[in-house]
């Protein structure tokens, strides 16, 4: 919608026939955007291979679960045409992020790749309210290039050169909106949100440096100001299932009750098992894996984060210690 409401000619995939039938003759998806009226430009068909191949910048926003299957249609993206992806995952059981994924299995877009990611509910976006996110790329000229195709005035696009930064965050924020749906359902108050989100920030800092992102771009959109939304809207899907696990619902009902993508879910096994690998704290996201795998409940994960033994709050985060700022023993 941003894309066609600036001019450009823009083709949408949709597998399903109805759907695209829906979109090109009423302009409307009931199923995923009820109640909103899509831009007429925009032309939905149902064989991938024509949406590719005169595309002059591709946005691949499947769900991570998907890109195994859908990876392999890349092959057929023109020359020159530029890829970047929404995907706010990783690829299982690999556990790699979607750049990596996207260049190891069609290497002949490898240089022409970025991820766009930041607090960008498409409930919100679609209807045009003022909406602030970042692309980032190894190459300036294509950050720049899906920065120019994507902005306007209700939709402002950051640069960023941080790839690994802006994918863990958009990946990583989702395990903590999860944590958070599940204290909401417990509802355990406003204090456990703000410490849940400001520890879950650290520990996602602290395995994105681990994996070589820049510590600054977890204080960014696609860091904090993706957690921050997607721990506080309505519209969140990983917020919702935390909610639904607290009350009760396993883990599939939640699940099925959604009916939509939950990235947090994958991204906590993903994150935890990356954690193990690399020797890094994650207390958050090891106590919602056991609470996940119905190993622990919502109210003794809590109370286990609660007991940990006593820590400085700064110095695990990484760079300079802050305990060398006590001047007294
Ligand atoms: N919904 C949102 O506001 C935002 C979502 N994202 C990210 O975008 C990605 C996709 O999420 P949503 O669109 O929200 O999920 P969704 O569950 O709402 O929609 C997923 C779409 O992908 C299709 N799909 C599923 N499996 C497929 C396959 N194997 N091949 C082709 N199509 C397939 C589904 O039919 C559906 O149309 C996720 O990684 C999510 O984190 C990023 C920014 C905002
Ligand atoms: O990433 C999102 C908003 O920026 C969407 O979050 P959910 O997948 O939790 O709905």
């Amino acid at each position: 919608a941003v894309l066609a409401n600036n001019g450009l000619e823009t083709v949408v995939w949709a597998r399903n026939r109805q759907l695209a039938d829906e979109i090109n003759s009423r302009h409307v998806n009931e199923r995923y955007l009820p109640g909103v009226t899509l831009p007429a430009g925009i032309q939905a068909v149902t064989r991938v291979e024509e949406a590719l191949c005169k595309a002059k910048l591709v946005v691949v926003a499947l769900p991570s679960a998907a890109l195994a299957d859908g990876v392999e249609t890349l092959r057929g993206v023109a020359d020159e045409a530029v890829v970047v992806h929404a995907v706010k995952g990783f690829v299982r059981p690999q556990n790699v992020r979607i750049t990596s994924y996207i260049r190891e299995r069609v290497p002949t877009v490898a240089d022409r790749l970025a991820v766009i990611s930041g607090p960008s509910h498409a409930e919100e976006v679609v209807r045009q309210l003022p909406t602030t996110v970042v692309v980032a790329s190894e190459s300036r000229v294509i950050a720049e290039f899906v920065q120019d195709a994507f902005m306007n005035d209700r939709f402002r696009v950051y640069t960023q050169a941080d790839v690994i930064g802006v994918e863990l965050g958009g990946a990583l924020k989702n395990i903590i909106a999860l944590g958070v749906g599940l204290v909401d359902g417990l509802a355990l108050g406003d204090n456990t949100k703000a410490a849940l989100m400001t520890r879950g920030l650290a520990e996602m800092t602290r395995l994105g440096v681990a994996l070589g992102a820049s510590p600054l771009t977890f204080s960014g959109l696609a860091g904090v100001g993706d957690l921050i939304v997607t721990c506080t809207s309505e519209h969140s899907r990983n917020h919702r299932a935390g909610c639904l696990l607290a009350q009760g619902l396993s883990l599939d009902a939640t699940l099925q009750r959604i009916g939509m993508a939950v990235e947090g879910v994958g991204a906590t096994f993903a994150a935890s098992e990356l954690a193990r690998t690399h020797g890094i704290e994650m207390p958050i996201t090891r106590a919602i894996e056991k609470v996940l795998l119905g190993e622990l409940s919502p109210a003794d994960g809590v109370g286990l984060l609660m007991r940990r033994g006593k820590n400085h709050e700064m110095e695990d985060i990484g760079g300079q210690p802050l305990t060398a700022l006590w001047v007294r023993p």
